[in-house]
């Protein structure tokens, strides 16, 4: 008994029910066929889940099981073979990738070692926004906390100060990850359709080269940064992720352990500039968005900052972190409506499956909709509105226990930066609304704020937040 779904077409199967937006398409699809739903894209079962209860069933009772990912040509080309964490099978090298990390990148202790990296950035961020504020000049949220969260990550993980690095300027970077993950998120026709057939679509329709070209591009971004490691030694700040696997593949060791290569070394870069650059922003931009829209909610946030932080305070640090409370119910109310990965990363069944009674067969695709579980309303009273406080003594989270808000997915799989992550957003955040005040530009009221999205497995605000900063006089 599989689970219901739309009838399909012979050889497409439901490809030409799906719009661009793939959360959207699946949201509406579930109105009619229910909270698990199976579909075919070409020749690929899949399998969507749009409940609270589905996706605990999933990632928590048939957790090992369906923690693999599908082998996507975009995929095994962007992850050198499915050589590191994110888009990597279950196995050896997923998991001896993941625990490297964890321990040189996503550690207490890291975490900890880095705060001044985290600090710093920020102080540049408010030194920038300064500028505009002096001559009262539009502000693009989007390019400035992109550039914070690029600055930021790839320093923790690659040990690069990008403003002072000749090989890189930020608008390049933008460009990279924004083009990667576009050309990761569209369709390979040959991973849908019969071999023959999606190898002859993707070569006449230019996808093939411009998954070359994409590739060409970030290999070569990578090749500097090794580069510039070989030749300087330790990195400018600390040892960094790269300087350690350059060691371990250097220094081999014991015959017998694990073997670490330089595709590992790309394929660990991909992952961190993949998956951790763009997240982070694109929460900044849409939690700016929603308080710009929520005049009084911006108000009782920014007086709440203020008034437990103090006046005039020349700098913050992530120990003020822990006194803004609202602040967390803010961004814990932006994931629910807007996750910045509303599918999550696909997952592959191991095994033939039974989930809410329905038979899931091995090898189909599963997706989580955390666009649907966030706008359920049998978990979420007025589901469509901006509404912090709902989370004033609910025990619900985002750390992958609270199956209806999975902002950073939940078991084997889950999202190894969330601290990393967090902190980025609370700290970015944070500065911005303790030192300024923004305001629409001349003309411009709420109801003009577009809320379109744009971007296939990770999705952004489509049209720029521009907004005017004033100063804060205390
Ligand atoms: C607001 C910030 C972030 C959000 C919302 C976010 C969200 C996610 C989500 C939804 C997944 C897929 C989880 C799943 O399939 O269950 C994921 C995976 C991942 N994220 Fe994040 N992420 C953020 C920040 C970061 C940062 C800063 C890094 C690294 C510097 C990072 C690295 C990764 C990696 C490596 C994976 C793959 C995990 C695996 O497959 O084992 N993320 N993230």
């Amino acid at each position: 008994k599989l689970p219901p779904g739309p009838k399909g077409l012979p050889l497409i199967g439901n490809l030409h029910q799906l719009g661009k937006s793939l959360h959207r398409s699946f949201h509406e699809l579930s109105q009619d066929y229910g909270p698990v739903m199976f579909l075919r894209l070409g020749v690929v079962p899949v399998v969507v889940f749009s409940t609270r209860e589905g996706a605990e069933e999933v990632l928590k009772t048939h957790d090992l099981e369906t923690c693999t990912r599908p082998k996507l040509t975009g995929t095994r080309l962007f992850s050198f073979n499915y050589k590191g964490i994110g888009f990597s099978q279950y196995g050896d090298d997923w998991r001896e990738m993941r625990k490297l990390a964890m321990v040189e990148l996503f550690s207490t202790k890291k975490l900890k070692a880095f705060r001044y990296i985290r600090e710093e950035e920020s102080e540049l961020l408010v030194k920038k926004i300064s500028k505009s504020a002096q001559t009262q000049t539009l502000v693009d949220l989007r390019k400035v906390l992109f550039s914070l969260t690029a600055s930021t990550v790839c320093r923790l993980a690659f040990g690069q100060k990008f403003h002072e690095c000749d090989f890189v300027d930020m608008d390049r970077v933008e460009e990279l990850v924004l083009e990667t993950e576009s050309i990761i998120g569209s369709f390979s026709f040959t991973d849908f359709f019969p071999t023959g057939l999606g190898w002859a679509i993707d070569r006449i329709s230019g996808q093939h080269s411009d998954l070359q070209k994409a590739f060409a591009r970030i290999s070569n971004f990578f090749r500097y940064v090794i580069d510039d490691h070989l030749k300087t030694g330790k990195s400018q700040d600390h040892s960094d992720i790269v300087d350690v696997m350059l060691d371990m593949i250097n220094k081999p060791s014991e015959v017998g352990s694990f073997k670490v290569t330089y595709d590992h070394l790309k394929a660990v870069m991909s992952d961190v500039f993949l998956a951790g650059v763009n997240a982070p922003s694109i929460t900044m931009v849409w939690a700016m968005t929603e308080l710009t829209r929520h005049p009084i909610v911006m108000k009782k946030l920014q007086q709440e900052i203020r008034a437990t932080l103090g006046d005039n305070k020349e700098k913050i640090t992530e120990q003020d972190l822990e006194k803004v409370h609202y602040l967390k119910l803010v961004i814990q109310e932006t994931f629910r409506l807007h996750p910045p990965a509303p599918l999550l990363l696909p997952r592959e069944t191991m095994a033939d499956l039974e989930i809410l009674g329905y038979h899931i067969p091995k090898n189909t695709t599963i997706q989580i909709n955390t666009y649907s579980t966030g706008r359920d309303p049998s978990c979420w009273e007025n589901p469509n509105d901006f509404i912090p406080e709902r989370f004033i003594d609910s025990p619900v989270e985002y750390k992958g226990q609270h199956y209806e808000l999975l902002p950073f997915g939940a078991g084997r799989r889950i999202c190894p930066g969330i601290a990393t992550g967090m902190t980025i957003v609370e700290l970015g955040l944070l500065n911005v609304l303790y030192f300024f005040d923004w305001s629409l530009p001349d003309g411009m009221t709420i109801k003009d704020i577009d809320m379109e999205e744009a971007g296939a497995f990770v999705v952004a605000k489509k049209v720029p937040l521009e907004l005017i900063p004033t100063p804060h006089h205390w």
